[in-house]
């Protein structure tokens, strides 16, 4: 587990700060803890349980369990208005004194923010924490901006979807824990920030999901800058409507340590963010979109313009209220130039010049697996995450702006899942491409062909793809390879699905399958 230094000493005064004092004869149970968890299943004699209200049950029902697993602190949260108060919970079986000292407070999640800054003093160390958050974007915004960092000489951090990752001045990177959740638990968030800091990293980019905002998982955190990048359909079953996702996203601003905001200018739920900052908090915009530059300009923007296309990247004119740069970056897509002005634009909110983070321009790459460009002398292959209807068609427009030939696409869908995405996405195919390989993804239980089938049936009569444009070729390796045999000079062949996955699962089995690594190996031979 993944968490910052502390001595006893700091522990012992954390505890005060929730308004407890200890018999000093219990002290010595929890002197071996270095950690706190929110679950009990990670709970053991040097990870402490902190019990918390969740979304579907109270952690207090673990309790039983994180004892049984050989905690020997827990810290939960009570009703309020109950009486705070400790208790040792004797060991079974044990006559000595030894046990599990169990802290009862009320409204205990808004009392960690005082018991983590009294913990971790070293993260008042950290220079600037990002939060970012945003339908699309977060992710690459995230390695964006420590990009920048580590080119500049600066080690920095990003938490997201991709884990915990370090990057450090060198240009390398360390995966150095793995999330579940993209906007991991607030208990973990402070362990995180805490360690970074224990190894001089200063900069953490942190990406925050709507339900990490609403539940609370953000609450409390030393964040310097709220990054928006845009909102578009989605988590309709857990927000309930647009409305509802868009404010869950805007609480974010509640932080009262959040000095500055950059946001999308490009997208109309911008106008809400600027209503709902508070007094005190600075306002960057960004924008990519001539419409609204005029919006955009002013002391506080950055906006490109003069957009083109390459094979391999896209040029651009950066331009703020004093300054005009001529840029390239060796990234595919629009919304890239977008989240590379987000990512500026908060670095600059760190007091870092702009003539310093623009000189590494042609040295970012995207993110493993998104858009992703992998060259041949001939056709060009890009690797990308895309398994929903809207990501394929963003993906393949994204794609047609950097085809100077023909564009192919080689996907299938999932096996076991919502079945309605398989014609919808055969029709945004058929608009969007001048070749079609269809094939399997995670089947899972179900057959490949049959799910063929079903994209096959949205593809019918559609867009600019005649039937002989239509291939099918259930092993994937083969149909990329297909592709790539019969593509022409100039073509796009764009393989969306797997991005960053290292395995297919078929038929209950996860088959290892790196994607990235087989394309990348298949680009050589035809080199
Ligand atoms: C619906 C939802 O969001 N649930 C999240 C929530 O769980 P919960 O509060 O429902 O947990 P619970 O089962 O009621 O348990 C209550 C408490 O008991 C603890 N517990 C639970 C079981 C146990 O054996 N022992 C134990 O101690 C839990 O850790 C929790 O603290 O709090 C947990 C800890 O923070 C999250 O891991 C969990 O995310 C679940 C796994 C999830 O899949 N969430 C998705 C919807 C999500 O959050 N996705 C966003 C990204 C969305 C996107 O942009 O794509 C994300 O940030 O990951
Ligand atoms: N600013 C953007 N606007 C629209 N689409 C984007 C943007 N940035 C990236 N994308 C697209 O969305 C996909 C996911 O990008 P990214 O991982 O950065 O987003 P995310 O918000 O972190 O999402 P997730 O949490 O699902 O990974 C990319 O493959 C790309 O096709």
């Amino acid at each position: 587990m993944l968490a910052g230094n502390f001595k006893f000493a700091d522990l012992l005064q954390a505890i005060i700060t929730l308004g407890i004092e200890l018999p000093a004869a219990w002290q010595h149970q929890f002197a071996k803890i270095d950690g706190f968890t929110v679950d009990s299943r990670q709970v053991n004699a040097t990870t402490a349980f902190i019990a918390l209200q969740g979304v579907s049950a109270h952690g207090s029902i673990y309790i039983p369990s994180a004892i049984e697993n050989g905690g020997k602190l827990i810290l939960e949260d009570i009703q309020q208005g109950s009486t705070c108060q400790a208790k040792l919970i004797p060991v079974s079986d044990d006559t000595s004194e030894r046990g599990c000292v169990v802290i009862q407070i009320a409204n205990l999640a808004s009392k960690l923010v005082e018991f983590f800054k009294t913990l971790y003093p070293q993260i008042a160390k950290l220079k600037q924490v990002l939060a970012i958050t945003g339908t699309n974007g977060k992710t690459s915004v995230a390695s964006l901006y420590a990009q920048m960092l580590s080119h500049t000489g600066r080690s920095a951090a990003t938490i997201g979807t991709l884990g915990c990752m370090q990057y450090h001045c060198d240009g390398t990177t360390t995966n150095v824990a793995k999330t579940y959740n993209t906007t991991p638990d607030n208990v973990s968030l402070f362990g995180y920030l805490a360690w970074f800091a224990d190894q001089d990293v200063y900069y953490v980019a942190l990406e925050a999901s709507s339900h990490g905002i609403e539940q609370g998982r953000t609450f409390g955190l030393p964040i310097d800058v709220a990054v928006f990048t845009n909102l578009t359909q989605d988590h309709l079953d857990y927000h309930g409507s647009m409305s509802a996702y868009g404010a869950a996203k805007r609480k974010l601003l509640n932080n009262p340590r959040i000095r500055s905001i950059v946001i999308n200018a490009d997208d109309p739920e911008s106008e809400r963010w600027r209503n709902a900052v508070n007094s005190g908090q600075q306002i960057l915009s960004f924008s990519v979109d001539d419409r609204n530059q005029t919006q955009a300009q002013g002391a506080d923007a950055l906006y490109a313009d003069c957009i083109e296309y390459l094979d391999s990247g896209i040029q651009f004119r950066l331009n703020t209220l004093s300054e005009k740069h001529h840029m390239t970056l060796s990234l595919i897509g629009q919304f890239n130039v977008a989240n590379y002005l987000a990512a500026l634009g908060a670095l600059t909110m760190a007091g870092i010049e702009l003539a310093t983070l623009i000189k590494y321009a042609d040295k970012l790459v995207g993110v493993k697996g998104r858009m992703e460009l992998i060259k041949t002398h001939s056709a060009s292959i890009i690797v990308d995450f895309a398994h929903t209807p809207d990501a394929l068609k963003q993906a393949l427009v994204a794609a047609r702006k950097h085809t100077a030939n023909q564009l192919w696409i080689v996907f299938g869908c999932g096996g076991d899942r919502d079945k309605a995405k398989r014609p919808e996405m055969g029709k945004i195919a058929a608009s969007h491409a001048d070749k079609i390989v269809l094939t399997q993804d995670n089947s899972r239980f179900e057959h490949t062909d049959k799910i063929i089938d079903e994209i096959c049936q949205g593809i019918s009569n559609e867009g600019n793809v005649d039937s002989k444009s239509v291939i099918r070729i259930v092993e994937r390796q083969s149909a990329i390879k297909f592709a790539l045999s019969n593509a022409e000079n100039n073509d796009l062949i764009l393989v969306a699905g797997k991005g960053h996955e290292d395995y297919l699962d078929i038929q209950g089995q996860k088959i290892h399958y790196d994607e990235r690594a087989y394309v990348k190996t298949l680009a050589g031979e035809f080199l």
